[in-house]
């Protein structure tokens, strides 16, 4: 793993915010292995049971075909102001997935820092985990009492590791450094299979960074989106089983998704919305400063 900087030299955090690292592993159970923690960005709006399959799918791949030991494990729900359709606020969305992380395993949690403040790359979302979990806390210790650096890896569908292909929505350079030099050569990722989106075509452009990237492929399919969730629940069909009981509740107990405008933007699909919500984020960016 290359040891660059980071994209930037410090981190702005939300008012009040704490690192959530009650679930993270503190010790490495066997020396022999690279600790290693899981980020999954994304909107979760609302978070399904797809979302926390990638970190189950994510767990058997690691055990049966690397040298990783997983520590722990994230979802990172992006800021209101990503603008994309259908992206209900930033309250609503860490709250579903603070319940869909209490009701699933015991190594998952939710770090609200991205969600309660200006767009964040997710780039720089990856440094601000590796400075929180190897900075601030020291990174993991082994049984015999040595400190180890933690790697922070992507954990990310197909579809948005196809988007990595496209011109204009992560080739910008920040401060410099290219963003997928940074996130695929310096931390890597685990790419699980999406239907819809080919593997090969979701990654070959992505050569170069190839042993950076682990792909694990989906044998059963299952193509649950929160796209198809919002529109069940605009007609009034159930969502339950699609989601954890719990986040259903939830979103009856506060009338969400019923209709359009309870989302950040309400206007629907765009074929260019990659570029424009990468658009409006840096808008959004340089608004902030
Ligand atoms: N069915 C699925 N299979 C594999 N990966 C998935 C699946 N659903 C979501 N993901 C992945 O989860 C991450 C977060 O996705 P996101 O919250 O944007 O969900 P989404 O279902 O794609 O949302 P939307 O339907 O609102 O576009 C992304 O990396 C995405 O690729
Ligand atoms: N350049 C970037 O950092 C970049 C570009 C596009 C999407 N993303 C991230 O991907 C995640 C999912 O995005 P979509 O829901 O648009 O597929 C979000 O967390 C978003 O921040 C990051």
């Amino acid at each position: 793993m290359s040891t660059s900087p980071h994209l930037t030299e410090s981190f702005t955090n939300p008012e009040n915010y704490t690192f959530p690292h009650n679930r993270l592993s503190t010790i490495l159970h066997n020396p022999n292995k690279t600790p290693i923690v899981l980020v999954a960005c994304g909107s979760f709006s609302p978070v399904t049971y797809l979302h926390l399959r990638m970190f189950e799918m994510a767990k058997d791949y690691v055990r049966q075909n690397t040298d990783f030991e997983i520590i722990g494990g994230y979802l990172s729900p992006v800021s209101d102001m990503y603008k994309k359709p259908g992206l209900l606020s930033a309250r609503h969305r860490v709250n579903m997935c603070t319940l869909a992380a209490e009701d699933s395993d015991t190594w998952l949690m939710v770090d609200p820092w991205e969600a309660f403040q200006s767009y964040q790359r997710t780039a720089i979302v990856l440094d601000h985990f590796d400075h929180e979990i190897n900075t601030v806390l020291g990174g993991v210790q082994t049984a015999s009492g040595e400190k180890r650096k933690v790697r922070i890896m992507l954990l990310a569908g197909s579809d948005l590791i196809g988007t990595m292909s496209e011109p204009g929505v992560w080739t910008q350079p920040v401060n410099g450094i290219v963003q997928l030099e940074h996130i695929l050569g310096r931390y890597g990722c685990l790419i699980v299979e999406r239907a819809g989106t080919g593997m090969d075509q979701a990654t070959d452009s992505l050569a170069r960074w190839r042993s950076n990237i682990h792909l694990i492929s989906q044998l059963i399919q299952n193509d649950v989106s929160s796209t198809k969730v919002r529109l069940f629940l605009r007609r009034g069909l159930s969502v339950r089983y699609l989601l954890p009981n719990s986040v259903v509740d939830y979103i009856e107990q506060n009338g969400l998704y019923q209709d359009e405008t309870t989302s950040i933007l309400s206007t629907n699909s765009n074929p260019d919305k990659g570029k424009e919500r990468e658009a409006a984020a840096g808008a959004s960016k340089k608004e902030a400063h």
